[in-house]
């Protein structure tokens, strides 16, 4: 069902081929451009949300008729940490299902050789096996905190699978799991619990605070990968894989939110203390996925958690406080 398993394109080898990356001044899609470069591919058709407003259908497909890009990758969303998709659940899956609806129609009309969509670990069942497979997806209930985003990835993951079989278009799709590095959003509420803790571990060091709040109780573990990992698992996935499963993009290391918050303190410098606001959601107790599948097939994630949060913080430093 649905063509074959995997095999190689040639993704990597024809230079010149016209690629979209659709979110590329985000925290992943400018990851991509950065690894896309790096390999010399740089026919990249790029533009940025006010320039094209993905949810609207008729914009989208004029685009694509007149570009016809050859790739798409798909890292444009509405994205947000526990209590962005707690609080604007209507945005998460209306946004979420209208972007990837007209992206991944549009580029199978315009005949897009190979497009990647990209999911969540959020898709997963708040209480799936751990590590987590693949086929953990739909069997039981989702975490409330964001299953409305989870839905609206769930049914990307089934259009491509649907597209697949009825037309054996080569659309797939990577679940990453949670992701750091350059570009991040450090809103204080809406952004993930890394870079919003490094914010604050920083303003806390700056105005000489003696505590920093963090949400919940300190004991959900999360995997974190850093982007430049993840742009990497793209392109691998873009160059070798072509199957109707999902694949799991993660780093097989997990902490503790409590450890994380120690890690980013003493990375940031920050010497005061930690209180806990426990009136705050905890989300997901655990969800480490198992990326054996994606590990069997060559790729490795190489960045370290410590390594990659010098590096994001150096980043912070140079590119939003001093500006
Ligand atoms: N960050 C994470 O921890 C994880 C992310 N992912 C997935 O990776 C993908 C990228 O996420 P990430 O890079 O973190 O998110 P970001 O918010 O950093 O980037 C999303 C990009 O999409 C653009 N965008 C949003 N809405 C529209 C629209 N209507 N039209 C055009 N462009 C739009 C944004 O532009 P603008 O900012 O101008 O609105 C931005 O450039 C998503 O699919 C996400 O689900 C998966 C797992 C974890
Ligand atoms: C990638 C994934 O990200 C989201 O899920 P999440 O992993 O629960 O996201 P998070 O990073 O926001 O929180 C992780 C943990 O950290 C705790 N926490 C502490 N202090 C802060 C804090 O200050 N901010 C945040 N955001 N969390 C904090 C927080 O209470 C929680 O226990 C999905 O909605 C969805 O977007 C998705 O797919």
């Amino acid at each position: 069902m649905g063509g074959p398993t995997h095999d190689s394109s040639d993704f990597l080898t024809d230079k010149s081929a016209k690629i979209f990356v659709a979110g590329h001044g985000g925290l992943v899609g400018s990851a991509i451009v950065r690894k896309l470069q790096s390999l010399g591919l740089t026919n990249l058709v790029l533009r940025s949300h006010s320039e094209l407003d993905l949810t609207r259908q008729s914009d989208v497909d004029s685009f694509f008729a007149a570009e016809k890009p050859q790739y798409v990758i798909l890292a444009a969303a509405k994205v947000g940490g526990i209590h962005a998709n707690n609080t604007y659940p209507a945005d998460f899956i209306a946004i979420n299902l209208q972007i990837q609806t007209n992206v991944i129609d549009s580029s199978f009309r315009h005949g897009a050789k190979k497009l990647l969509f990209l999911g969540s670990s959020c898709i997963y069942p708040k209480l799936a096996p751990q590590p987590i497979p693949e086929n953990a997806l739909l069997t039981g209930p989702l975490e409330p905190t964001n299953e409305w985003y989870a839905v609206a990835k769930i049914s990307g993951i089934k259009m491509c699978q649907a597209y697949r079989i009825q037309y054996n278009w080569d659309a797939i799709s990577g679940m990453p799991t949670n992701l750091y590095g350059p570009n991040d959003n450090f809103h204080p509420e809406n952004s993930h619990v890394l870079p919003a803790l490094m914010r604050r571990f920083h303003e806390a060091k700056v105005s000489k605070a003696k505590e920093v709040v963090v949400w919940g109780t300190g004991s959900p573990l999360r995997e974190f990968l850093h982007v430049d990992d993840l742009a990497d698992a793209v392109v691998f996935l873009m160059d070798k894989y072509s199957g109707l499963e999902h694949l799991n993009v993660g780093s097989g290391k997990e902490v503790t939110i409590k450890e994380l918050a120690e890690l980013v303190k003493e990375v940031v410098g920050f010497e005061g203390e930690l209180v806990w606001d426990t009136s705050k959601p905890d989300g997901t107790p655990r969800k480490l996925m198992d990326s054996s599948k994606l590990l069997g097939l060559g790729w490795t994630p190489k960045i370290s958690l410590k390594d990659g949060l010098v590096d994001t913080y150096k980043w912070y430093v140079e590119n939003v406080v001093k500006q």
